[in-house]
């Protein structure tokens, strides 16, 4: 994922850097003992300035090495995200609900943000720091071998300390991500479920639940940082302690004249060298694990084998072809670790021209069939055939190509209400628009609306009501002008009326079109060609709302129970 040339280029920079800050002591050194020990005003000069260039070409080679470090990490950022989304996108239900949307959404923007911030770190300290102490260290022990000994003290307490901080800190890192997740679930549930809390007066208790995780999430960052906050202090008892020793026992070297004023402010500065590079490095090794737990999270989402994919060779489907068949043949149908089949023995078939409504009671699996009809899920044996095909026998995009969907919650995206309608057909005209909106029953309170088609659409269509929604979702449907319509109990919100009308209007619009209406109205599916009465995932009847009336128990129930809730 990162460039490599880029990286050669991170590399040099980062080369010139380091034998840059490690010149100049050295040239200082030369020039304490050659220029201002003899009164050498020429030799000052001349390595004056050449400390000025060499100090200059650190200085870009710095600023260069950052740039690059900090845009690779961005890249890399960006890419992940996308290849998240994209990921995402082409989950399967089962997937999305293996993961729960808010780990989706922390691993998409936490973790990889993680993943960039220690990167942009990593790339610099991993290569410059082992170079800075490699460096540093063959200069000084060949500059002074008498003061090396203070290195074989200093450095085994230094990573004494840094290994049991380490230690410390690391799970405390890994349990904040996982801290993080739960947090943003709560905070997620609070904001999509602010009315049901407002309603249920339960701010309170949402408050709790959510200071409860901040607190505990606030308290692991407190304790992780506390370790680390040792680091900082200890580095400077541990420099401090260096210098004194080096200039106690160079001073006496000095003194007797073993050890020239020059190399001990050479050795001065590569131990301070020495010492900062360890720590840094340090400091990027104790990040590295949180970046592992943060790739982990984010490979296992990209890594996940998608359930449901498309055949190598996959036959074509004619999406606008004159005619059209749909059918369930013997489709068992159950939800991934479920014991019990969500559907079982569903048969029935239509074509163009035809209309089915599927009615039953709540959760008697109506959604689930018209999922299975998207292929939103696999089923567990039987067929359902298109045009004859087996739909996992095409391609999903084909196979969605021909179904105009209205789904049960009538979800809208925030934009207009143009680019709602356009969602399944970007080439429709606002003609078409407008002729799906009258059928649809809702032109009217569109072209009410001051900016019409450009009216705005809040996230989720939250500034619409449920009716109006659910119209604006039927109207999307049609404009797909997709063969296959299903409407996932979409008349559910409106009035008796407009439902009566949006069927009517329908009318004319799907004859040459096949049409599933979900119902829990027995109103909504009178006039269907056939009724499927589902109970319990069972197909408990067939037939027209006259045969199903005259000998279907289930059917008579429901029609009793909607009768008495009229008598109310
Ligand atoms: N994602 C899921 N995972 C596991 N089980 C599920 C899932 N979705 C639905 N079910 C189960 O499958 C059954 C059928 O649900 P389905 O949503 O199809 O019912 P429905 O007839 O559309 O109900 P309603 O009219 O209330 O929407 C229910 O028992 C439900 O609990």
């Amino acid at each position: 994922m990162l460039n490599p040339k880029r990286v050669a280029w991170l590399f040099i920079f980062l080369v010139i850097q380091v034998v840059s800050m490690l010149a100049i002591p050295t040239i200082s050194a030369e020039i304490i003992d050659n220029g201002v020990a003899t009164g050498d005003i020429d030799y000052i000069i001349k390595y004056g300035l050449i400390m000025i260039a060499i100090a200059f070409f650190g200085f870009a080679s710095a600023i260069s090495a950052v740039y690059l470090s900090s845009t690779e990490s961005q890249a890399v950022g960006a890419k992940l995200r996308e290849q998240l989304f994209d990921q995402i996108l082409n989950f399967t239900n089962e997937e999305i609900d293996q993961f729960g949307t808010s780990t989706l959404m922390t691993r998409t923007t936490s973790d990889v943000l993680q993943i960039q911030q220690v990167l942009v770190m990593a790339l610099r300290f991993l290569i410059m720091d082992p170079l800075r102490i490699l460096v540093a260290a063959t200069l000084a022990f060949t500059r002074e071998p008498k003061l090396a000994f203070v290195f074989l003290i200093i450095v085994p307490i230094l990573l004494f300390f840094i290994v049991i901080i380490l230690r410390k800190v690391n799970p405390l890192f890994r349990s904040i991500q996982i801290k993080t997740d739960r947090l943003n679930r709560i905070f997620r549930e609070g904001l999509t479920g602010i009315r049901v809390i407002r309603a249920f007066n339960r701010e309170e208790y949402e408050e709790e639940r959510f200071d409860e995780a901040n607190e505990d999430y606030a308290q692991t960052s407190i304790a992780a940082h506390i370790y680390m906050s040792f680091l900082d202090p200890l580095m400077i008892l541990l420099t401090s302690a260096t210098s004194i020793m080096i200039i106690w026992f160079g001073a006496q070297y000095i003194s007797v004249g073993e050890m020239a004023v020059g190399n001990l402010v050479a050795f001065t500065s590569y131990s301070f060298n020495i010492l900062m590079g360890i720590m840094m490095l340090s400091m990027i090794i104790t990040m590295i694990p949180r970046m592992q737990v943060a790739i982990e999270r984010v490979y296992q989402i990209l890594d996940a084998q998608n359930q449901i994919v498309d055949t190598d060779r996959p036959a074509t489907l004619d999406a606008y072809g004159k005619e059209v068949s749909l059918a369930f043949n013997h489709v068992d149908f159950r939800y991934p670790g479920a014991e019990k089949l969500a559907l079982k023995d569903i048969d029935f078939s239509l074509k163009d021209g035809e209309k089915i409504a599927i009615i039953g009671g709540t959760g008697a699996g109506k959604s689930t069939l018209a999922n299975l009809i998207l292929r939103l899920y696999d089923i567990e044996s039987g067929s359902i055939k298109i045009n004859g095909l087996d739909i996992k026998h095409v391609t999903q995009h084909d196979l969605r190509e021909m179904i105009g969907f209205a789904t049960q919650n009538a979800l809208l995206f925030s934009g207009t209400i143009r680019e709602n309608l356009k969602y399944g057909n970007e080439e429709a005209t606002d003609e078409e628009l407008w002729h799906a909106l009258e059928v649809a029953q809702g032109a009217d309170f569109v072209s009410n609306l001051s900016d019409g088609l450009d009216s705005r659409v809040e996230q989720g269509g939250a500034n619409f009501s449920g009716g109006q929604r659910q119209r604006l979702s039927i109207a999307r449907a049609l404009a797909t002008d997709a063969k296959i319509l299903v409407f996932d109990d979409s008349f559910s919100a409106l009035d008796f009326r407009t439902d009566a009308q949006l069927r009517k209007a329908l009318e004319p619009e799907t004859e040459d079109k096949a049409v599933i209406i979900i119902a829990q109205r027995i109103s909504t599916v009178v006039d269907a060609d056939q009724i499927l009465v589902l109970d319990k995932g069972e197909l408990a009847g067939k037939g027209t709302h006259e045969e199903l009336k005259a000998s279907n128990e289930v059917y008579q129930e429901i029609i009793e129970s909607q009768m008495k809730g009229e008598d109310i």
